[in-house]
């Protein structure tokens, strides 16, 4: 058996999974995001590793951990997690959707103008590297006591085991790493006033990298195993999809809504915000779109119509497969990456009347958000070719309405599988098994979960949000900078 740990924005996941692949049990454990200003976005370290604590006694107490081979570790990526001497947390970690360094992005653009050709990517706010340029210069205090810095799966791995250790898909958005030759860059981490010694040492992602310590492996009723690198929530994500071969493709429908392809070899578009990373098996790159609130925007349309649940607020829109909405919204609710690079892009709804619903809103979210998706699609499309259909996991995927009506606007047919919903936390427990049995085993573990329903696109809903979608992106370019 082996145990996959997820990190993700909206909770802690832990799942434990057979010899076989088969996910036996899953637990979780929420976590919430503090915005004390506007572009902020940052959690405790410390409220990290209580949810994960707190999944794994719950999982200890409902199964026999006793047969567990290795741990895997998923996790929200970019966050910059801060710690002084003795593994000390030195503030909040700064969060992938928080937005404050975008001058930070201009300055080390400036300050080293070989960024795109060493890293493949565009400098962006929610990276790693402009969050360390704002505190040098908001906080020279904190800045001036950094021993390590932190990915937040990693600080994970840090409270298990005492070791600095990252993989190859999550240290891939710090923008401190070579990506050809998956190992950080003197030059890039010099531009940021830092050095290797500050940096974790960098595993492909089903290398071992050290044991869980004896206390813990008494507190969670388990045996010492081996922690294996894992990957950054996307990569592991499609890991657990047995997303590893060139054109395969995932759409996450997480916090962040992520469309995520397997290239054939290293490939970049910075121009389009395009990420371009390594994926979390080796000598394997993606690319990938990204969009800042996803499933997010459900939450908050939920909050704001005052649905009381999202499973209520869905409930609402079920009916309505075959009605487009009037409303139009922009979902640009914490900014955008993917293709704007915009983090002053803001949330907006368009032709609202006193006919209006609380139902059109969430209606008009899902659709909004399912068009800033497509654009996430387009750009991944620029740099490369992607397969005939797209498997989808993440909490949103748990919606049959958003899935149907991701099939008739992208024009793709959707895939739901066995484990889409925990999918990071699958492929982290999938690296961990790797880990255990070897690099010849990674075809075998990484097969694709069973088909639980493809969703096929319909003509004429594509032909009628095709219209609407051009009404979309008119919107944001309008309103561009009001
Ligand atoms: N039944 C549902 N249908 C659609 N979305 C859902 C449902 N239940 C939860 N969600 C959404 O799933 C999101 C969390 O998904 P998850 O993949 O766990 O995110 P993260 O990895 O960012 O923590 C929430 O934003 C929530 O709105
Ligand atoms: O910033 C990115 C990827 O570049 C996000 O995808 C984060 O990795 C957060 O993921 P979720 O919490 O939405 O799964």
């Amino acid at each position: 058996m082996y145990i996959g740990i997820d990190l993700g924005t909206s909770g802690v996941k832990v799942i434990l999974m057979a010899e076989n692949g088969q996910v036996l049990a899953s637990c979780s454990s929420p976590l919430s995001v503090s915005r004390p200003f506007d572009l902020w976005s940052e959690q405790n370290p410390e409220d990290w590793w209580q949810a994960t604590d707190l999944a794994m006694q719950q999982l200890a107490s409902e199964n026999s951990l006793q047969d567990v081979k290795a741990i895997g570790l998923s996790g929200q990526m970019h966050g910059a997690t801060l710690l002084g001497k003795k593994g000390a947390v030195l503030r909040p970690a700064i969060l992938w959707n928080d937005g404050r360094s975008h001058e930070e992005c201009l300055l080390l653009q400036r300050r080293c103008p070989e960024v795109q050709a060493i890293t493949g990517n565009l400098v962006m706010p929610g990276f790693t590297a402009p969050k360390l340029l704002w505190v040098k210069e908001h906080e020279p205090d904190v800045f001036a006591h950094i021993d390590k810095v932190l990915l937040p799966k990693d600080y994970l791995r840090f409270r298990m085991t005492g070791e600095f250790e990252t993989d190859v898909s999550d240290a891939s958005g710090t923008l401190w790493l070579n990506m050809e030759q998956r190992a950080w860059s003197d030059t890039m981490l010099q531009a940021t006033g830092l050095n290797e010694q500050q940096m974790p040492t960098v595993y492909e992602g089903s290398e071992i990298t050290g044991t869980i310590n004896d206390d813990l492996a008494k507190r969670w009723s388990m045996s010492v195993v081996p922690v294996v690198a894992g990957g950054g929530d996307n990569a592991a994500g499609a890991v657990g999809m047995g997303i590893i071969k060139p054109e395969e493709t995932m759409l996450s429908l997480g916090t962040s809504g992520v469309i995520f392809s397997v290239s054939d070899g290293f490939t970049a578009n910075p121009a389009v915000a395009l990420h371009s990373f390594g994926h979390a098996i080796p000598d394997t790159w993606h690319t990938m779109s990204v969009m800042l609130s996803a499933a997010s925007c459900i939450d908050w349309v939920t909050r704001l119509a005052q649905f009381g649940s999202v499973e209520a607020a869905l409930l609402a829109v079920e009916n309505r497969v075959d009605r487009v909405c009037n409303v139009t919204f922009l979902p640009y609710l914490s900014g955008e990456r993917t293709p704007h690079n915009d983090a002053n892009a803001k949330g907006v709804f368009w032709g609202m009347t006193h006919e209006t619903t609380p139902a059109d809103l969430v209606q008009a979210v899902l659709e909004g958000v399912t068009f800033a998706l497509l654009d996430g699609l387009d750009a991944v499309r620029s740099a490369q070719s992607i397969s005939e259909s797209i498997d989808v996991i993440g909490g949103g995927a748990k919606s049959t309405y958003w899935l149907q009506l991701l099939a008739d606007v992208f024009a793709v047919p959707m895939d739901y599988r066995e484990g889409g919903e925990v999918g990071p936390a699958l492929g982290a427990a999938r690296l961990a098994a790797i880990g255990v049995r070897g690099n010849a085993a990674l075809r075998e573990v990484c097969v694709k979960p069973k088909l639980i329903k493809r969703y096929l696109p319909n003509s004429d809903r594509a032909a009628r949000y095709a219209e609407k979608r051009e009404r979309f992106q008119g919107l944001y370019q309008r309103l561009k900078g009001f």
